[in-house]
């Protein structure tokens, strides 16, 4: 066998190196492909990670969007703190919560509800201390927006220590004051506290200390209103009782300007008054109105003898033994008219009824049997001049006052205790005898 020419064997050796060469490159390639599908699925899982926890994230925030719209309804503080420990454990996925509110001006805190290590909701109301001194407590309560977070801390139920793991404290704020904090751990369910878990709490603490802001601020205005619905209702009342007694005294003010003082029958201005309205209606009804004028027969000499005191005292007899007569006639208007002088208004009347009340009270006066030394009739009587009118539009009131004074002067003069009556014409009554009886 002839040797290959070296031409020859030179090209067998560049096919194989050039052979080598691509299958080196193709190795490097498939190691290239390997490594590029390493990292990519390394790159899918961590991104698959992320979005699993995102997805987790996007639904606590849900949750908590939840919960604080159902705050925000609580009705008054109780149910507030009540219904934060509730919602907060059970959609933001925390073992156990507790709310605490804190009073810095006098150094104190106190609880309000809580979870005791069974995870059930337990009143802690009763529940108060001083603020502890605490590396811990004093970090969260003077910073805002911040979580603190104790792992493997001792977590207790009251006094008592009742496990350990991660403790969580998110202070809530009123503008700058601290008014309590939120606590969190993972007592039951040891379940590790994420970075998404911490901003929860962090966005629940505010929301929750933004909601006991708005509840006090209303129960602060409702106590308000309270109060001053109550005053304005006690000022009501006082000015209604004084009102009261205002119109009281009114009524006393206007009865005694219309009483007079000694006898306590109605004064001259009821009088006025009466005639006026009398006459008024009877021109009104066309029906008849009467007068009876009365005057105390020689009351000078009575007081010259008696005394005045003793005078006062005979015009207040005479005055109530008056009334009983009129008593019957509810429309009667009997009044001082002034000194010893008496009037009797008499609507509606006959003629005859009033000339026998008016005898009546003749009779009655006589019948006091007040001694009267300087009187012929040996007792007080009076004389009385009485006039009946039919009222017309035409004539004039004082006619009435005219014709009893008349009729009066003329029963003085005819020798005292009897009627005068005037109706146009002076007519005597029928006398009386000069006596007592
Ligand atoms: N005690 C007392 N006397 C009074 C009061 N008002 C008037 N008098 C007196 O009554 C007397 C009336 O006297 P006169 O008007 O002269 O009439 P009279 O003595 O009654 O004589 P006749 O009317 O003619 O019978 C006077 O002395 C008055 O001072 C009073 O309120 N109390």
């Amino acid at each position: 066998m002839t040797p290959e020419p070296f031409d020859v064997q030179q090209k067998m050796v560049e096919s194989l190196l050039i052979l080598i060469a691509s299958d080196l490159s193709a190795r490097l390639l498939q190691q290239e492909v390997l490594t590029h599908h390493l990292t990519r699925r390394s790159v899918e899982a961590e991104l698959e990670v992320r979005n699993h926890s995102i997805t987790q994230y996007l639904s606590l925030l849900q949750n908590l969007h939840r919960v604080t719209l159902t705050l925000s309804k609580a009705s008054n503080l109780e149910q507030l703190y009540r219904d934060a420990v509730q919602l907060g454990r059970e959609y933001l996925a925390i073992d156990r919560m507790a709310i605490f509110l804190t009073d810095f001006e006098k150094n104190e805190m106190r609880g309000t509800f809580g979870t005791d290590p069974q995870g059930n909701l337990v009143s802690r109301t009763e529940f108060s201390s001083a603020i502890p001194d605490h590396p811990l407590v004093n970090e969260a309560l003077s910073r805002k927006d911040h979580v603190v977070v104790k792992e493997n801390a001792p977590l207790y139920f009251g006094k008592d220590q009742v496990g350990v793991g991660w403790n969580a404290m998110i202070a809530m704020w009123n503008g700058d004051n601290c008014i309590g904090w939120v606590a969190a751990d993972n007592l039951i369910n040891q379940r590790i506290l994420t970075e998404h878990q911490k901003e929860i709490l962090k966005l629940f603490g505010a929301a929750l200390g933004q909601q006991i802001v708005i509840r006090r601020n209303h129960e602060m205005l409702k106590q308000l209103n309270l109060e001053l619905e109550a005053r304005v209702n006690e000022r009501t009342k006082a000015l209604v009782q004084a009102n009261e007694a205002l119109e009281e005294a009114n009524q006393q003010l206007a009865q005694w300007s219309m009483q007079d003082g000694l006898t306590g029958i109605a004064n001259r201005r009821f009088f006025d008054m009466a005639l006026k309205r009398y006459w008024e209606q009877a021109v009104a009804q066309g029906s008849p109105l009467h007068m009876l004028m009365l005057d105390v027969d020689h009351f000078k000499r009575y007081n010259d003898q008696y005394g005045h005191l003793e005078g006062d005292n005979c015009l207040k007899k005479i005055a109530s033994a008056l009334e009983v007569i009129v008593k019957p006639y509810p429309n009667a208007v009997l009044s001082r008219f002034g000194g010893e002088e008496f009037t009797c208004l008499i609507p509606s009347q006959s003629v005859d009824v009033v000339k026998a009340i008016s005898h009546r009270m003749l009779k009655a006066v006589r019948n006091l049997m007040i001694s009267h030394g300087q009187s012929e009739f040996g007792v007080v009587t009076v004389s009385i001049g009485c006039c009946s009118q039919q009222p017309t539009a035409d004539m004039e009131v004082m006619c009435l006052l005219d014709g009893a004074d008349k009729a009066l002067y003329r029963a003085k003069k005819q020798g005292r205790n009897q009627l005068y009556q005037y109706n146009g014409v002076l007519q005597h009554d029928e006398r009386v005898e000069n006596c007592v009886g």
